[in-house]
């Protein structure tokens, strides 16, 4: 039986509605990518295809993709990469010709992404998109202008790809599969539809690296306390509840950053989801954690805190005007990437302080933590990764993989310094908030269950011999 029914509910679009009641942690959907790419900063890195990692990669001169095998190629091949090649022969053979302007590989990542999906689509002569949201009717005529426009890129390339230079002349095969797909305002449409349905897909350590279309989970919505929560395992997509969901109910996950200010989060999503999110009481409270601001002398929270956010900086409304000046200093510091000087200010400062869950404070002790790591000052590295999990406590709901993730690296700082106890607790917490998570990340998981059992051991040694052996220094850090 399905995991969930797809149905449609007045404002909110196609939802999918559990089919039985589910325990915190079971899988409701794993799905391979309809298509994906790379993001920019990852190309070259890792695999195309398979999206691993590598040092070594099999590199290809006329496109520039990467492959970590011929196996991953030549699966890649059937998918996109033989019409990629054909692409790039029609290139060079008829500079300019039906193939105007950057050759694909080279357009922005959802645009890419729109040329992967339908170049798929044409060969098996299928439009998964259709069913797609892609708020057509809401885009201004010049949004819809630009689609057209990517549109009609997008089929000179299938166009050039199947080998068509006359439609009337071309081979009927070539000519089915184009003319399956090839209605230009189906297409502009689909261009669109990726802005809306595109997922980010992440590595093990939560960083983007790619865009991914996901027909059957694109039909999940967005909720400010979301039940589900999806991770990646290469292409694959894979999605979990985080607490228990009963029959009926709405499966839905996190669109956005949910440790962010509510305004950011729900201008973003307005933006780009076309739809507004409400406040809830418990997005209320994180928000006033998010934006808590202390003031001297009895280090009281002042009435309006003042937000912050990476990307828009000191948000002003409503906020106490010296509180204001002070957050502005600290941003002014951590944007000139004074890390140490922003933290002083910020955390030891006469008149004002940060409160312990404020996303600037979040923001500087991650900074410090990966400094330190790079520099290989561990016992700085250990201070800034207890704040950073802190933090971490009081923003994010518990089973939230980023709380995972934060406990297993303060773990292996503090079995560097022989605090067992403290890795033991650390571990059990990155075990037990989200035991899902290790699922994905097998390597990582396994080092967390080695680091509990040394820490069991050195302890028991430590409470025979009175006293903590040296250990040797943390070795990669890849959780
Ligand atoms: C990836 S799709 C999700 C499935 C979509 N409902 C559909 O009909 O295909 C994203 C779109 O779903 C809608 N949506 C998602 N979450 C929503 C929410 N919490 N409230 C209202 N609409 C939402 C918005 O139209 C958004 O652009």
């Amino acid at each position: 039986m399905a995991s969930f029914q797809t149905k449609r509910l007045a404002g909110r679009g196609r939802c999918a509605l559990a089919s039985r009641t589910f325990s915190p942690g079971e899988v409701v959907l794993e799905e391979d990518a309809w298509a994906v790419v790379l993001l920019p900063d990852q190309q070259g890195l890792r695999c195309d295809y398979s999206l691993t990692c590598l040092e070594k990669l099999l590199r290809c001169p006329s496109t520039g993709l990467c492959f970590a095998s011929k196996e991953d190629q030549k699966a890649a091949a059937d998918l996109y990469y033989k019409a990629e090649l054909e692409v790039a022969a029609a290139r060079s053979k008829v500079p300019g010709a039906n193939v105007a302007g950057a050759a694909p590989w080279c357009w922005p990542s959802h645009l890419r992404l729109a040329w992967r999906v339908l170049q798929r689509g044409a060969k098996s002569r299928e439009q998964p998109w259709l069913n797609l949201e892609s708020h057509w009717d809401e885009l201004s005529e010049s949004q819809q202008c630009d689609m057209e426009t990517s549109a009609a890129r997008c089929l000179d390339v299938l166009a050039a790809s199947l080998g068509i230079l006359d439609l009337e002349e071309a081979a009927p095969e070539a000519r089915q599969n184009f003319q399956a797909v090839a209605d230009l305002g189906d297409v502009a449409r689909l261009v669109a539809a990726m802005e809306v349905n595109a997922m980010t897909v992440t590595d093990e350590e939560l960083r983007e690296i790619a865009l991914g279309l996901y027909i059957h989970a694109a039909v999940f919505n967005h909720d400010e306390e979301p039940n589900c929560i999806q991770s990646f395992v290469g292409r694959r997509v894979v999605i979990r509840t985080i607490r228990e969901v009963f029959e009926g109910e709405e499966l839905c996950l996190a669109y956005a950053e949910i440790g962010q200010l509510s305004r950011v989060r729900h201008g973003n999503l307005w933006k780009h989801f076309h739809f507004r999110a409400f406040k809830t009481p418990q997005v209320e409270k994180r928000d006033g954690i998010l934006s808590c601001v202390l003031a001297a002398p009895d280090w009281q929270p002042v009435e309006h805190g003042v937000g912050w956010d990476p990307d828009q900086g000191v948000l002003e409304e409503g906020a106490a005007p010296d509180a204001l000046a002070f957050l502005k200093e600290v941003h002014h510091c951590w944007s000139e990437a004074k890390w140490q000087k922003a933290w002083k200010e910020a955390t030891a400062g006469p008149t004002f302080r940060l409160g312990a869950g404020h996303a600037l404070r979040l923001a500087l002790a991650r900074e410090l933590m990966d400094e330190a790591v790079s520099q290989e000052q561990w016992s700085e590295a250990l201070a800034f990764a207890r704040e950073v999990c802190s933090c971490h406590q009081l923003i994010y709901p518990s089973g939230w993989p980023v709380v995972s993730l934060g406990w297993a690296r303060l773990a292996k700082l503090e079995l560097y310094h022989g605090h067992f106890d403290a890795t033991m607790r650390c571990c059990q917490e990155a075990l037990s908030g989200a035991p899902y998570l290790w699922e994905d990340r097998p390597v990582a998981g396994e080092e967390v269950r080695q680091m509990l059992s040394q820490a069991r051991l050195e302890a028991q040694a430590a409470s025979w011999q009175g006293g903590y052996q040296a250990l040797t220094g943390p070795k990669a850090w890849n959780i």
